[in-house]
């Protein structure tokens, strides 16, 4: 059993708060963490690696304590999020290295296992300064795997990829999961997240701000009132027609920029504005959701 359980962490750099008493039961299969820039992924992701202590609380790995704990290093695997490859080292050399480091009693069939792994054996003997994104990324799974983790965590593994990079990256992610590995990743990516992952955990600010499966946390991002844009040819008189909805919370006329709408169900305004519309003779020229950032989700989600 390699369940992966954070008691009351929080970590802190000075007076800035990190992390903030997060508690969380990772359990195998994939996890995606989801939050936006400086919300504590790296951080969270370090103390579950073992590599950063927690200013308080507990993370252990299958009921060991994470930290400074040999045994628990010999089942995680780290991928930072960090480009510092040794560009003049082959692949192969590179994931060497780290079989070396690890002490891996037969560091050379390790090291062409994992490389096997992450489809990279044609690629193994040219330097990784020659590599694409993708390939860099790929190698740096199989350095964080040739040690045989049961758990690999992983900072940010798609950023700055192609679609198919990425498509290729989820299929071995998915791969390992069917293994039956614990898989954790950081992303502030809706999309990537939702692609692969069978649990989220929604980081932000340092707090731990809502846990599901990709369903429950879209029930809570649409449940939420929505703001939008609309330009008609007859904004007050939509607007009247909007605010006997009971799905429309407010109306607010803004001269030449339109009308400020915020409604609470994003299928049923979608339905009714274009019905409300036809029937009283007012055209749509634009609609425009105006909250929709990450962002806003997210910190509709802590503020709930
Ligand atoms: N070594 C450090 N010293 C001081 N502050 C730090 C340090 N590392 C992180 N922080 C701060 O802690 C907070 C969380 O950072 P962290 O890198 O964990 O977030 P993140 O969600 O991974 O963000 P990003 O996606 O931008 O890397 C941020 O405010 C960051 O500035």
């Amino acid at each position: 059993m390699t369940d992966l359980v954070l008691s009351n962490v929080s970590r802190w750099y000075g007076n800035v708060v990190a992390v903030n008493d997060v508690n969380m039961h990772i359990t195998s299969g994939i996890t995606g963490l989801l939050g936006p820039n400086g919300a504590g992924k790296s951080t969270l992701l370090s103390m579950m690696a073992g590599l950063l202590p927690p200013s308080t609380g507990s993370v252990t790995i299958g009921g060991a304590p994470a930290r400074e704990n040999v045994a628990i290093y010999r089942q995680v695997g780290l991928v930072p999020v960090q480009e510092s490859l040794y560009d003049f080292l082959t692949g192969e050399q590179f994931v060497r290295l780290n079989a070396d480091l690890q002490r891996v009693p037969q560091p050379a069939t390790a090291t062409k296992y994992a490389i096997g792994l992450v489809d990279m054996a044609s690629a193994a003997d040219r330097k990784i300064s020659t590599y694409s994104k993708g390939m860099k990324q790929r190698i740096k799974v199989a350095s964080a795997l040739v040690h045989g983790p049961h758990v690999l965590l992983l900072d940010e593994p798609f950023n700055g990829m192609d679609p198919i990079q990425r498509r290729h990256m989820m299929g071995l992610l998915t791969g390992f999961a069917e293994r039956g590995h614990t898989i954790v990743f950081s992303s502030h990516i809706l999309e990537e997240v939702e692609q692969i992952a069978r649990q989220v955990e929604v980081l932000v600010a340092g707090r731990h701000a809502a846990s599901g499966d990709f369903a429950e946390i879209r029930r809570l991002m649409t449940d939420r009132p929505n703001q939008y844009l609309i330009r008609s040819s007859d904004d007050r008189a939509l607007a009247t027609l909007l605010l006997g909805h009971p799905s429309v919370r407010g109306a607010r006329l803004r001269g030449h920029h339109g009308l400020e709408v915020e409604a609470d169900d994003l299928g049923q305004f979608a339905q009714i504005v274009p019905r409300l519309a036809r029937e009283h003779g007012v055209r749509i020229f634009e609609l425009t959701p105006t909250d929709e950032s990450l962002e806003s989700v997210f910190s509709y989600l802590v503020n709930t």
